[in-house]
């Protein structure tokens, strides 16, 4: 396969994390099955533990056993893709970058560094790269969520890490924006003139984000009940989906354009604050429940839990958008661990007809719905009404739904990992994927708000049983505007 990739050094610290063992090798490797590294594109682990080349190579092997479908593993790609390990032990926070710096001296591929570490180590890591002037352009550095705990730590890290590296290096993943689906929101929205000539206050009545899982917490329970949902899930990947949906049409598929327009969105949030957070926003934990078949415990009965905890593992809103386009169309949000089902969509309900012309066989003409199936089953779905065909003297309608299923669409073509995609942007030096400085912050300062909001009126979070849908108080929060959830 021909190969027009830039060749690059791909130093993955952290590699022997739980992220770095579960997406990035396994992402890497499938790029390099599908012919998208360049041929001296390296692939440098550093973590603490010493190792040689051959042990990381033999690890890393083991990991993509467990982490790659067996059918995707071939004894060709992994020789090739063996070839191109190598290892640095490190510790992050000392000073021995040199044998850092030895092993990617002599070589002209572009370093990129993925942290993938706690956040607390991006500073002493990217000093590190300093003093031995890794950092200098083309080198890039990828940085994994969360970009700090509120508005004020992410400044933080992020003039930190900028001290060292411009913002033209930097790579915030947010790891939603590389999901095929994510990506095509923005086909569907300026691809199609049906869409872009209705895709505003005029036609569309509301518009409801959910990312529901069946998961728990997963053995996170120290890192996540620190952060809970709004911070893990709403701060990062609902608002950038959010913001793709709102935007104006940027002028180009670039980074600059898109970025400043996503920016515009996240601007024009309206603040929620302890005035309004009692009819905008519901908190949610789960108890024992059954997923499916499968009995779970409460979020308090998780492995590593603390005996109380008032984190919220589940997350609805009500967010509005202060511009000329979207004046008066509220934008829901849900997101939810322990849920009946794992799905992520993006519904969009037009406004109904003016005037029923059918009123004597529907009394009621049902708006229209565009379903954007993020995952599972990923694809596009519109809801209309048909005329049931038949000679009866009154037309009878049927709501019925046209479904562009991907798998069935696109003849059961792979759908990549979002972490594969974003390598791949990286590595070739496209910064449209990812997450600028400002809009971590402006996203932070709209959740902050809510946070502390949460905090002064000692909001706690409802009760509601794992394998349901969220608290009861959920679906209140659109009953009060004459709505309801999507399911
Ligand atoms: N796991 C996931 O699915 C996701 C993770 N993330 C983010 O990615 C980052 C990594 O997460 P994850 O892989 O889960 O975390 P892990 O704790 O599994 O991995 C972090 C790695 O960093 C290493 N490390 C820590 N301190 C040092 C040090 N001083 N020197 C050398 N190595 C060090 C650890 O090595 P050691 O074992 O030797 O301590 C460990 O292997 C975090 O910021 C997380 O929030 C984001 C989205 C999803
Ligand atoms: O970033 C995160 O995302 C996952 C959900 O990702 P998805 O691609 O499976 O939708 C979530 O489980 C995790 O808590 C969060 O940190």
């Amino acid at each position: 396969m021909e190969n027009r990739q830039q060749s690059c050094d791909l130093i993955l610290f952290g590699v022997k994390g739980d992220l770095a063992r579960r997406k990035l090798l396994p992402a890497i490797y499938q790029l390099d099955k599908a012919g998208l590294l360049a041929a001296g594109t390296r692939v440098i682990g550093v973590a603490r533990e010493s190792a040689s080349d051959s042990e990381f190579c033999a690890s890393v092997e083991q990991t993509l056993k467990q982490f790659v479908a067996v059918e995707e593993i071939d004894k060709t790609t992994f020789e090739r893709f063996c070839k191109r390990l190598q290892y640095v032990s490190l510790d992050f926070s000392s000073d021995q970058y040199q044998a850092l710096a030895d092993k990617l001296s002599g070589f002209d591929n572009t370093p990129v560094y993925y942290l993938a570490t706690p956040p607390s180590l991006y500073a002493a890591i990217c000093k590190g790269l300093e003093q031995r002037a890794l950092n200098l352009e083309p080198a890039r550095v990828i940085l994994e969520k969360p970009i700090g705990h509120d508005l004020a730590s992410s400044k933080e890290i992020n003039q930190q890490v900028g001290q060292y590296f411009k913002e033209s290096q930097i790579y915030r993943i947010d790891h939603y924006l590389g999901k095929e689906t994510v990506l095509n929101l923005l086909a569907l929205r300026f691809a199609n003139s049906l869409f872009s000539s209705n895709w505003d206050h005029n036609a569309i009545d509301h518009i409801q984000i959910t990312a529901a899982e069946q998961v728990g917490v997963e053995g996170r329970w120290s890192y996540y009940d620190d952060a809970g949902q709004l911070r893990d899930m709403v701060q990062n990947h609902l608002l950038q989906v959010l913001a793709l949906i709102a935007m104006e049409p940027p002028s180009r598929l670039d980074a600059d354009s898109i970025r400043e327009e996503k920016l515009k969105v996240l601007k024009a949030l309206r603040p929620i604050d302890e005035s309004n957070s009692h009819i905008t926003t519901v908190r949610g934990q789960y108890s024992a429940g059954f997923v499916g078949s499968k009995q779970v415990p409460a979020y308090l009965g998780e492995e590593g839990a603390q005996a109380d905890s008032d984190t919220e593992t589940f997350v609805a809103l009500k967010a509005q958008l202060d511009n000329w386009r979207w004046s008066g169309v509220p934008f829901y949000l849900r997101t939810g661990k322990r849920m009946p089902e794992k799905r992520s969509e993006v519904v969009i309900t037009f406004k109904e007809q003016p005037h029923n012309i059918f009123h004597e066989t529907t009394s009621k003409l049902p708006a229209n719905k565009l379903i954007i199936r993020l995952q599972p089953d990923e694809g596009v779905e519109v809801q209309m009404l048909n005329k049931i065909p038949g000679l009866g003297k009154n037309m009878q309608l049927k709501a019925t739904t046209l479904d562009l299923s991907f798998d069935e669409t696109f003849e059961k073509k792979r759908i990549a990992d979002a972490y594969e995609r974003l390598l791949l942007e990286a590595i070739n030096g496209n910064q449209y994927l990812f997450v600028h400085r400002d809009e971590v912050e402006h996203a932070w300062r709209w959740v902050d708000g809510i946070l502390d909001a949460w905090q002064t009126t000692e909001e706690k979070p409802k009760s509601y049983q794992a394998g349901t849908w969220g608290p009861v108080a959920a679906i209140s929060l659109l009953a009060h505007d004459g709505r309801q959830w999507d399911e």
